[in-house]
């Protein structure tokens, strides 16, 4: 098991859920389906912890880049090398559906897969995201929200160097969301895994993020870093958000 560095601090539930993020560093990268080329040539360097957020309008190659990074599509041109610290590191991606097993309760959703010493982390990880109260319910039994959070877990359960979310709260109503927010944002502190975030939503992204890029047309038009500290006020991300939608219309 990776150690948790005395400078990070942790909390009890979480904290054995602490890695080392991976390093990616994608160099030249092109993707195309047939003809249509909808990534270009993008170059891009992401430190081991660092929160990046991918924005742009619809179509503009979002999710493809994500599913490079989780080897479900290939590149046609390019490297993607991504740098864990343990041989066992893993990418765990978490999408907008919940994709639950509805036969199984929460907690076997978030263990499935998971070796006997490993189950551990399940647990840990389902009280993380404040469901622990809730291991045996069926998908069914949850709100959207909720079973969001069990997915959240099943993800973190795996102790991934890389977390890969595709719009991951895209289906919940804003007051959800925003409590989602905060939730990823403590998780993401007490595990330090390297993060990448697909969205649509740019005060999701500048909450968040370490970064933002945005992605047009298969370009990165923008990599922008969010000089303020996290917990981040709407306020003072306004500037950005400004910024960002303009370069969106
Ligand atoms: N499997 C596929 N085969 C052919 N074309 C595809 C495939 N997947 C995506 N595309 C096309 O590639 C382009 C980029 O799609 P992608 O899903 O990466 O964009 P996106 O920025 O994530 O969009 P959205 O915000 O709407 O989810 C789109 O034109 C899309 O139609």
């Amino acid at each position: 098991m990776t150690a948790v560095p005395s400078s990070v601090t942790v909390s009890p539930r979480t904290g054995a859920l602490h890695v080392t993020g991976a390093s990616l560093h994608l160099q030249g990268l092109s993707v195309a389906y047939g003809a249509a080329t909808v990534l270009h040539d993008v170059t891009l360097d992401i430190a081991p912890g660092e929160r990046v957020a991918v924005v742009g309008a619809s179509g503009g190659g979002k999710t493809t880049l994500l599913r490079v990074l989780a080897g479900l599509t290939p590149s046609s041109t390019g490297t993607v090398q991504i740098e864990q610290a343990a041989r066992d590191a893993r990418v765990r991606v978490m999408f907008q559906e919940d994709r639950l097993l509805p036969w199984l309760g929460a907690l076997d959703n978030v263990t499935l897969g998971l070796s006997r010493p490993e189950r551990d982390f399940g647990r840990r990880a389902l009280e993380g995201v404040g469901l622990g109260h809730r291991a045996a319910a069926y998908p069914h039994e949850l709100s959207g929200g909720q079973r969001q959070r069990v997915a959240l877990a099943r993800a973190l359960a795996h102790r991934p160097s890389l977390l890969l979310l595709d719009e991951p709260f895209g289906a919940l109503d804003a007051l959800t969301r925003a409590g989602m927010h905060d939730l990823l944002d403590t998780l993401l502190d007490d595990t330090g895994a390297t993060a990448l975030l697909v969205t649509h939503d740019l005060d999701e992204a500048l909450k968040l993020a370490d970064r933002v890029l945005l992605l047009s047309g298969g370009h990165v038009t923008e990599d922008l870093r969010v000089p303020t500290a996290r917990p981040r006020q709407r306020a003072a991300l306004e500037p950005l958000r400004v910024h960002l939608e303009s370069r969106l219309h």
